[in-house]
C-alpha cells in the first residue's frame, strides 16, 4: 500500500523541497545554457529566435526596421519555377471547391460570376509570424529584434490553393516519399496528397519504397498510388511506404528522379529529410529540371522552426499519457514505488514536457535543454528520496536526449549521421535503484520505454484534420509552382516557408519559456544543478 503520509499529488507549500532550493528554482532565475547547446544554437535572451543574427543591424539607423522588413521578406520568398524559366507559362488552377458560388449576401447587389469566384488564395496573402507585443524585454518569454523590444512585423506566405497553376495536371509524374523515423499520421498525409493530386487531374501518383533508400535501390520498384490505394491506410500507424534512415546522395536521387520523369515531389520527413529536399531542389535548379520539391515536416519530437507544432506530435504526447498513467499506478501502489517513463526528444524534450504538463501525474521532467544533476545534494535522487519521505512514491519522466552529458559518450551515429544515445531511462534506473540501497531505504523502481508504442500509432483525430491540411497544401504549393519549400501551421494559420529556414538548426525547449515555467509549478520540481 501507498504512504499515507500525503496522498495527494503535489506538495504541500511548506514542505515544498524547493524551499530550501529556492535560490536556484529555475522560475526566479536565468538557467545557465549546456555548453553542448550553447556552443552549437548560441542563446541571445533579446533576440527573436527567428532572425537569423541582429548583431549586424545599426539600431541608430531611423529606417532599420523597414531595412529588417525587406531582408526578412527576402528571406521568406518563396522559391518559385520562374526564378528558373521566366517563361513559364501559368493556367487556371483546374483544382475547384465542391462550392463554388457564394451567398448572395456575401456580395450585396452584386452576384459575381461564378468564374470570379472559386476561394482561391491570392499570391500576396501573408500570415503573421509573430503576434504578440512585448511592451518590455523583460516581459516574459520576450523575443525582441531590437533592445527597446519594439513591434516588428513578420509576415509568411499564407498557405493554400492559388487561381493559377505552373503544371498541367496531365503532365504531372507526382511521387512521394517518407524518410527517417515513422511519426504518427504518415498514412494520412499520404492519402491526402495522393487525394488533392488526383482532383487536380493528375492520374500518374507513385510512392518512393523506404525513404530516400528507394530511389538507389534496384530491388525497390515505385509502388502506384491512387485514391483507391490510399483510401483505408489512415487507419493504421508507420508508413504505406516504408521509412529508412541514410541512403543515396543528393545527385544519385535526381538522376533516379529524371529516369523515373518525376516533376514532382512531395518529401515527408524531418531536418535531415528537409536538408535533403532543399539539396535536390538545389540540384534540380542547377539541371534547369522544371520539377517541384514540397517537404512536409514530419518530426514527433516536434523540433522544426518557426511552426506551430509538427503532425504526430499531439498524437505521441496522448499515447505517452498511457505509459505515464502506469508508471504512476505502479509507483503509487507499490510500497516506496518509483516509476520511471522514457520518451522520445534527440535534441528537444517537447514531448517529455507537454505529457507531463497533461498527465499531472508527473514529479520530475528531465528535458535535453535543461541540465540536472543525478547526484548530489540539489540532484535527482537526493530529491527522490524527499518525495519518498513525503509522499510516498514518485514519478520521472525523461527525455531521451536528457543527461547525456552524464553517461558515457558512444560517438555511435545511425545511417542519417544522427549521434546514437545511450539509454538514459535505463541509468536513471540503475543508479535510483543502486542510491536508495546504499542509503538504507527500501526503493521499488519500475522503468517503462513506450517509445517504439508512441510512434507506431495511427493519428488521432486532431493530428488526423492536421495531416489532411498539410497534405492538401502541399499539393497546392507544388502546382502553384513553388519548389524548396515546406508547409506548417503558424498561429493555426497555414503558411508555407523555404525549407532553410525552418531547419538551421532543431527547435529546442526554451528554459525561460513560459511552458517549460508552466512545466515546472506542474511537476513542483526544482531546479536540479
Ligand atoms: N544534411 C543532409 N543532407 C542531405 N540529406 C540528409 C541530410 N541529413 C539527413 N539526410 C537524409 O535524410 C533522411 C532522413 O534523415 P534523418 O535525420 O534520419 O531523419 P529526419 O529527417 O526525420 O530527421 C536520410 O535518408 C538521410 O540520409
Ligand atoms: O530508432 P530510430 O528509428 O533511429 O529512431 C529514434 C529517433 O527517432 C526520433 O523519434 C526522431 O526521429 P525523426 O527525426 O526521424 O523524426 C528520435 O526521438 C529518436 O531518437
Ligand atoms: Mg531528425
Amino acid at each position: 500500500m501507498m504512504s499515507s503520509i500525503i496522498t495527494l499529488h503535489g506538495l504541500p507549500a511548506s514542505n515544498r523541497y524547493c524551499d530550501a532550493f529556492s535560490h536556484s528554482n529555475p522560475r526566479f532565475m536565468t538557467m545557465a545554457v549546456p555548453s553542448r547547446i550553447a556552443g552549437v544554437f548560441p542563446k541571445v535572451k533579446s533576440q527573436s529566435s527567428n532572425s537569423k543574427s541582429t548583431a549586424a543591424i545599426d539600431f541608430s539607423d531611423p529606417d532599420w526596421k523597414t531595412k529588417f522588413n525587406d531582408e526578412f521578406e527576402d528571406r521568406f520568398r518563396l522559391p518559385h519555377v520562374t526564378d528558373i524559366f521566366p517563361d513559364a507559362a501559368s493556367i487556371p488552377s483546374t483544382f475547384c471547391h465542391n462550392v463554388r458560388t457564394p451567398r448572395a449576401s456575401d456580395f450585396p447587389g452584386n452576384y459575381p460570376l461564378d468564374e470570379d469566384w472559386h476561394g482561391y488564395i491570392n499570391e500576396n496573402d501573408r500570415v503573421l509570424l509573430k503576434t504578440i507585443y512585448y511592451s518590455s524585454p523583460t516581459s516574459a518569454g520576450a523575443e525582441c529584434i531590437d533592445p527597446g523590444c519594439n513591434w516588428v512585423e513578420q509576415w509568411v506566405h499564407r498557405a493554400g490553393p492559388r487561381g493559377k497553376i505552373y503544371f498541367k495536371p496531365e503532365e504531372v509524374k507526382a511521387a512521394i516519399v517518407t524518410c527517417g523515423g515513422l511519426c504518427p499520421g504518415l498514412n494520412d498525409v499520404i492519402r491526402q496528397i495522393v487525394i488533392t493530386l488526383e482532383i487536380y487531374g493528375v492520374t500518374k501518383i507513385v510512392g518512393i519504397p523506404f525513404g530516400y533508400r528507394g530511389f538507389s535501390d534496384p530491388e525497390l520498384t515505385e509502388v502506384p498510388l491512387s485514391r483507391r490505394v490510399v483510401q483505408n491506410i489512415h487507419l493504421s500507424g508507420g508508413s504505406l511506404l516504408g521509412v529508412s534512415r541514410g541512403g543515396p546522395g543528393v545527385s544519385e536521387i535526381v538522376d533516379s528522379l529524371e529516369e523515373k520523369g518525376i516533376n514532382m515531389l512531395f518529401v515527408l520527413g524531418g531536418n535531415g529529410t528537409h536538408a535533403g529536399a532543399n539539396a535536390i531542389h538545389n540540384e534540380c535548379r542547377k539541371r534547369r529540371l522544371k520539377v517541384s520539391i514540397i517537404g512536409v515536416p514530419k518530426t514527433i519530437d516536434n523540433d522544426i522552426l518557426l511552426m506551430d507544432k509538427t503532425f504526430g506530435f499531439d498524437t505521441a504526447v496522448e499515447e505517452a499519457q498511457r505509459a505515464i498513467n502506469s508508471a504512476y499506478i505502479e509507483a503509487h501502489s507499490a510500497y516506496h514505488g518509483i516509476g520511471i517513463v522514457k520518451l522520445m526528444g534527440r535534441d528537444s524534450g517537447f514531448i517529455a514536457m507537454h505529457a507531463s504538463l497533461a498527465s499531472g501525474q508527473i514529479d520530475i521532467c528531465l528535458i535535453p535543454e535543461v541540465p540536472f544533476n543525478l547526484h548530489g545534494p540539489r540532484g535527482v535522487l537526493s530529491y527522490l528520496k524527499f518525495l519518498i519521505e513525503i509522499k510516498g512514491s514518485a514519478v520521472v519522466c525523461v527525455a531521451e536526449g536528457a543527461g547525456q552529458n552524464l553517461l558515457k559518450k558512444t560517438n555511435a551515429t545511425d545511417a542519417s549521421g544522427n549521434t546514437t544515445f545511450r539509454d538514459i531511462g535505463v541509468y536513471i534506473q540503475q543508479e535510483t535503484k543502486k542510491y536508495f540501497k546504499e542509503i538504507g531505504v527500501h526503493s521499488d523502481v519500475k522503468y517503462i520505454d513506450p517509445t517504439y508504442m508512441i510512434r507506431a500509432c495511427r493519428a488521432n483525430a486532431s493530428d488526423g484534420i492536421f495531416c489532411t491540411v498539410l497534405g492538401q497544401n502541399a499539393v497546392h504549393g507544388a502546382f502553384a509552382g513553388y519548389s524548396g519549400i515546406t508547409v506548417g501551421a503558424c498561429n493555426t494559420h497555414y503558411a508555407y516557408f523555404p525549407i532553410p529556414e525552418v531547419i538551421s538548426h532543431p527547435k529546442l525547449v526554451d528554459s525561460n519559456s513560459r511552458m517549460w515555467h508552466r512545466c515546472l509549478t506542474a511537476t513542483g520540481q526544482p531546479d536540479f544543478i
